[in-house]
């Protein structure tokens, strides 16, 4: 049994993370922890989510050093639901003190200390932490991945992309130097729960944001080791995203190698499911699954690949209990799937 804290329980993305792990039967939940001046500590956990009441209704305790002295060494592993910059700040400290730590921010995805002030807006001080942070994009993790000891699990954006991208990019099958368009759209829980007039249901209406300059551009860049520019766009409905891909492939690719890669990387990773039509977010909204398609004209040699994913849960929570259950060496899906039914012959 592992004994786990959550750090951003009063969050969307610390809730959806506590209902999965409350459900994982190799965890103990031993700490819910909010902001060190939350008006939710205290509470019960339910009282704030209260969908889960008879399930969770354990009370919040505020971050504090003093908190953090006195829980270290009962934990085996914390999760990150909080601000980019609290991450930054605290995940070495957990890491030195031998406890796992998988964060679901942007504190450690770039690898490069220089950007952070760019896209972040502050200077990373935890290198040694940065310096052996793991990506955790759980289909395409690496064969060590279990001795890491600080996972920073990918952006919502990021992850949609990405398997969209890989596939291709790890085959070399794409033109280098070609523009890697990438169009994302999220639902507003994507901004989290803090109230703000930008994220106002009345203020929301389709439209792009932060173009050329979001945090994810790089991140996808560089996981996908192929210059992206990438396009958000925010879009009146609460959760799920869509990402759509467009390249220009090497000349001389065809349908069946590109079908290859895809087929090749994900047939058998159960949470990404490859599918016959263009994916809709109506069929992974509260799921842990991606849903994903491509076309290729090629005759011009170009792609479009398209996937959808929950954006709090395979673009946050879910893909952080993947990456739990693979430095554990448990299957990734563990704990996340149904019995799966099957039509026998
Ligand atoms: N929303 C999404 O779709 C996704 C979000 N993420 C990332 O996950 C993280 C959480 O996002 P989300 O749940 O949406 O955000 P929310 O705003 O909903 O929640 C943020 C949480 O962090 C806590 N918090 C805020 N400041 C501090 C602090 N200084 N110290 C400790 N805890 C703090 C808040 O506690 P309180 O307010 O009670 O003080 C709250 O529990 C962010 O880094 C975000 O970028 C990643 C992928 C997808
Ligand atoms: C709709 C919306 O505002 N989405 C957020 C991205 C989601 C998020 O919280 O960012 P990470 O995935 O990097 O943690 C944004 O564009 O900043």
């Amino acid at each position: 049994m592992m004994n786990v804290a959550v750090i951003g329980a009063s969050g969307y993305v610390g809730a959806e993370l506590i209902g999965l792990l409350c459900q994982h039967d190799k965890v103990s939940i031993s700490h819910l922890v909010v902001s060190e001046n939350s008006t939710s500590n205290g509470s019960l956990f339910s009282e704030l989510h209260a969908r889960w009441q008879g399930i969770c209704d354990v009370p919040l305790q505020s971050f504090s050093q003093g908190w953090f002295e006195s829980a270290v060494d009962t934990l085996d592993a914390v999760f990150f639901a909080t601000p980019h910059e609290f991450s930054a700040d605290w995940a070495q400290a957990f890491v030195e003190k031998g406890v796992k730590v998988f964060d679901l921010s942007g504190g450690f995805r770039l690898k490069e200390p220089a950007d952070y002030p760019i896209y972040y807006g502050f200077e990373h001080h935890s290198l040694r932490a940065l310096a052996q942070a793991q990506y955790g994009l759980a289909e395409w993790l690496p064969d060590n991945f279990s001795d890491t000891q600080l996972v920073a699990v990918p952006g919502c954006y990021p992850t949609a992309s990405l398997l969209s991208l890989k596939p291709i990019t790890a085959a070399e099958l794409h033109q280098e130097d070609g523009l890697i368009v990438v169009n994302g759209i999220s639902g507003v829980s994507g901004a989290g729960r803090k109230a703000s007039l930008a994220t106002n249901f009345n203020e929301v209406s389709l439209k792009p944001y932060n173009i050329l300059q979001h945090r994810h551009q790089p991140e996808i860049s560089q996981e996908a080791a192929a210059q992206v520019i990438f396009n958000p766009h925010l879009a009146p409905y609460k959760r799920g995203l869509l990402t759509t891909v467009t390249l220009s492939l090497k000349s001389g690719t065809t349908k069946a190698m590109v079908d290859h890669a895809f087929v090749n990387a994900y047939q058998d990773k159960p949470l990404v499911r490859i599918k016959s039509s263009w994916p809709q977010i109506d069929d992974v909204a509260h799921t842990p699954f991606a849903d994903i398609h491509w076309q290729f004209d090629e005759d011009k040699q170009v792609l479009v690949v398209s996937t959808a994913i929950d954006n709090l849960l395979k673009g946050a929570a879910s893909q952080a209990v993947q990456c739990f259950n693979a430095s554990l060496g448990l299957p990734s899906q563990y704990s996340l799937l149904p019995n799966v039914v099957g039509i026998s012959a």
